[in-house]
C-alpha cells in the first residue's frame, strides 16, 4: 500500500474518547486521527472495545467523555449529520435476503435520499463494476456469500459518503474472495472515501495504510503495518497482534 491517494484533510478526530457502562470502561480515552482517503484498520481481540468505539463514531451511542468529530460533525450534538455522511456495513446487518439485487440497490438508494435518475445510473455502474448484470433479478439469498459482501459494500458507498465503516466485512470467505473485496475498498479510497475497517484477519490488516490495535479498551499502537512489524522485530502482523493481545485481560 503506497498511500499516495491520502489527503491532508482529517475526517475523524478523536480525543480521549471514553465509554463506560457502570464502573466498567469499555473504551478508555482513545485519541487518534484519520485522513481523507485513508484505509484505517481497527484491530483488537474480542471484547477489546472496537464495536463500542465504532458505535460512538457513527453517532449511535453517546460517549461518556472525550471528544470526537466525524466528517466535521460532533458526536454529541450532530449525530444526524454524521449519519448522512457515512456508510456502514457489517457482517450482521447488510442486505435484505428476500429482495432481489436490483430491489436492494433501489431500496438503499432511496434510504440515502438519492434522486431516481441517480439511482438508475449508479445501479448500472455498480452492476457493471461487480460483473453482476445477469444476477440483478436474483434474490440476494441465492448469491454466494462473497458476492453478497461485495454488493453490500457497494450499497454502503452508493451515496459516496465521506467515510465508510466496515465491521468485519469479509467473515467466512476465502482469501481470494477477500482480495477481490479489497479491490473495491481500494477503488473507494482512490475516490476519496475514507475506509474504517475492523477485522480479525491479519492478511487484511496488511492491506491497510495504518492500523490501530486495541487492548482492554485502550489503543495500544497506531502505525503502518510495516512500521509496526519493524518496531516489534517480527515478520508478520499476526506476530505483532499476538504480542499485544496475549497480555489482554478481556476476551474469550
Ligand atoms: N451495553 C453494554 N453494557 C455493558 N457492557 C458492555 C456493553 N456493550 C459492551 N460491553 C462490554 O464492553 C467490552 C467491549 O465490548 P465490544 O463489543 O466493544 O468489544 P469488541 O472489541 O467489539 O469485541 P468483538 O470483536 O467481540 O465484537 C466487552 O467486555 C463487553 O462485554
Amino acid at each position: 500500500m503506497t498511500g499516495q491517494h491520502i489527503q491532508a484533510e482529517k475526517v475523524i478526530v478523536c480525543e480521549k474518547l471514553t465509554k463506560r457502562f457502570g464502573d466498567f470502561t469499555a473504551t478508555d480515552e482513545i485519541s487518534f486521527e484519520v485522513y481523507k482517503g485513508e484505509i484505517f484498520g481497527f484491530l483488537g481481540a474480542n471484547g477489546a472495545g472496537k464495536t463500542t468505539a465504532m458505535r460512538m463514531l457513527c453517532g449511535l451511542s453517546a460517549p461518556t467523555s472525550g471528544k470526537a468529530s466525524i466528517a466535521g460533525y460532533d458526536v454529541y450534538t450532530q449525530t444526524e449529520d454524521i449519519k448522512r455522511n457515512i456508510g456502514y456495513m457489517s457482517q450482521k446487518f447488510s442486505l435484505y435476503e428476500n429482495l432481489t439485487v436490483l430491489e436492494n440497490i433501489e431500496f438503499f438508494g432511496g434510504i440515502y435520499g438519492l434522486p431516481d435518475e441517480q439511482i438508475e445510473t449508479k445501479t448500472n455502474e455498480l452492476l457493471d463494476r461487480l460483473g453482476m448484470k445477469s444476477e440483478s433479478k436474483k434474490l440476494v439469498a441465492s448469491l454466494p456469500l462473497g458476492w453478497k459482501q461485495k454488493l453490500s459494500f457497494s450499497v454502503a458507498v452508493l451515496h459516496e459518503p465521506k467515510i465508510v465503516f466496515l465491521d468485519e466485512p469479509t467473515g467466512g470467505v476465502d482469501p481470494v474472495t477477500r482480495r477481490q473485496f479489497w479491490n473495491l475498498i481500494y477503488e473507494a479510497a482512490d475516490r476519496g472515501i475514507t475506509v474504517f475497517v475492523t477485522t480479525h484477519y491479519m492478511d487484511e490488516a496488511e492491506y491497510c495504510n495504518r492500523i490501530s490495535i486495541m487492548v482492554d479498551g485502550r489503543m495500544e499502537v497506531l502505525d503502518s503495518p510495516a512500521n509496526l512489524k519493524s518496531r516489534f522485530g517480527v515478520k508478520t502482523m499476526d506476530e505483532v497482534f499476538y504480542q499485544l493481545a496475549r497480555g489482554a485481560k478481556r476476551g474469550d
